[in-house]
């Protein structure tokens, strides 16, 4: 008898262990709330903002280009829901200097109050095979979409901990989830952001604060348009396994899967597959994601080795067809 209650005892422990990093945290109401989104003037970033924005919040836009952030804020205003609301814009490289961005949080929030929730979206793709990536471009991506997103999250960080609330969102990439042909610059850049976001997280979790890493696929946005300028046929034959989605789409799931505090947010079914993949040590915060991923794991992985043969051949295909039109040159 003693036996069995000690068992069920210890039953019932392991249980509250195992449950308890499910407790799902509390969604974030927007309105009313200040919401920094750097890279906000084009692309993902802007449909962000506006997203944001018919929810009723009020909206710092960081990015370099003051123009751009000019013409970014009248198309967010448009989308007002109310005539209090406002779009602060502040011009920043969030890659070159802590002091500089550190300032331009301060200033954000005098003037629209403590950030509930900053969206680090500015970042850049500069896609080539390893050996024709100009050196400096390694350097150069990693300030940016690393860096660029260390920067704002420690100037936010520590009123978010003394307020004991907020949201960081990390916009990494599909390519932060796999390497793939063309992405040796761009991709450890994107996988960087998710060892940041797991280690932060653990930190921060009790104080309620709550990281969200975003996957997109390709997305049709200026930034995309420019990559496509140099990308090679083997990463756009790759890429185009998984659809192109609209900017606003993407945005969408980003700021609900960031108000809900998921830590992951992903687009489509590759997305979905992905993420399951690859979920890892990462936090969990829904029953259903865990028990998803524990059923479908396995049959993902299976799935995956068809991708990869697919891609594999794609590599070999491209390098057969270069090989003889090199042949065919040097021949005539
Ligand atoms: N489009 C896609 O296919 C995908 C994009 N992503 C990621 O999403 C994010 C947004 O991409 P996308 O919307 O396509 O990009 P865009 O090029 O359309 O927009 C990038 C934004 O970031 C700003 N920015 C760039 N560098 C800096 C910097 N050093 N300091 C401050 N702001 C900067 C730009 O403004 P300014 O130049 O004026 O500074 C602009 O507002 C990127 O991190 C990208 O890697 C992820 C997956 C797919
Ligand atoms: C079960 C396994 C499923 C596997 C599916 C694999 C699909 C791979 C497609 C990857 C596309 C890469 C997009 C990068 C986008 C990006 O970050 C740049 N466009 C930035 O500008």
């Amino acid at each position: 008898m003693l036996l069995l209650v000690l068992a069920f005892a210890v039953a019932f422990v392991l249980l509250l262990y195992m449950v308890s990093p499910l407790i799902s945290p509390k969604a974030l109401k927007l309105a009313g709330a200040h919401v920094v989104v750097t890279g906000g003037s084009s692309g993902i970033g802007k449909c962000i903002a506006i997203e944001c924005f018919k929810q009723g919040a009020f909206i710092t836009l960081v990015a370099r280009d003051e123009n751009k952030l000019l013409r970014a804020k009248k198309e967010i205003e448009m989308n007002a829901i109310n005539d209090k609301q406002v779009v602060l814009c502040i011009s920043v490289d969030v890659s070159k200097d802590y002091g500089q961005v550190e300032n331009v949080i301060k200033q954000a929030q005098e003037k629209l109050g403590p950030v509930d929730m900053l969206v680090n979206c500015a970042g850049f793709s500069i896609p080539g095979k390893f050996e024709d990536v100009d050196i400096d471009c390694f350097g150069k991506l990693m300030e940016v979409n690393y860096l660029g997103s260390v920067y704002p999250s420690r100037a936010v960080i520590h009123t978010m901990k003394e307020r004991r609330m907020g949201r960081i969102v990390f916009v990494s990439s599909q390519a932060g989830q796999v390497g793939l042909f063309g992405y040796t610059a761009y991709s450890p850049t994107k996988f960087a952001l998710r060892g940041l976001a797991e280690a932060l997280q653990m930190e921060v979790k009790p104080y309620n604060i709550y990281i969200t890493v975003a996957y997109p696929p390709d997305t049709d946005t200026p930034g995309f348009q420019e990559e496509n300028k140099v990308k090679p046929l083997e990463t756009r034959l790759i890429s185009e396994t998984s659809n192109i989605c609209q900017a606003e789409q993407v945005a969408r799931l980003i700021v609900k899967d960031a108000t809900q505090g998921n830590f992951n947010s992903s687009v489509g079914s590759d997305g979905y597959m992905l993420s399951s993949l690859t979920c890892g040590m990462s936090p969990v915060t829904s029953i259903t994601e865990v028990l998803q991923q524990v059923v479908t794991m396995g049959l993902f992985r299976i799935i995956a080795l068809f991708y990869l043969g697919s891609f594999d051949s794609i590599v070999r295909r491209c390098m057969i067809q270069r090989e003889k039109s090199e042949h065919e040159y040097k021949s005539k």
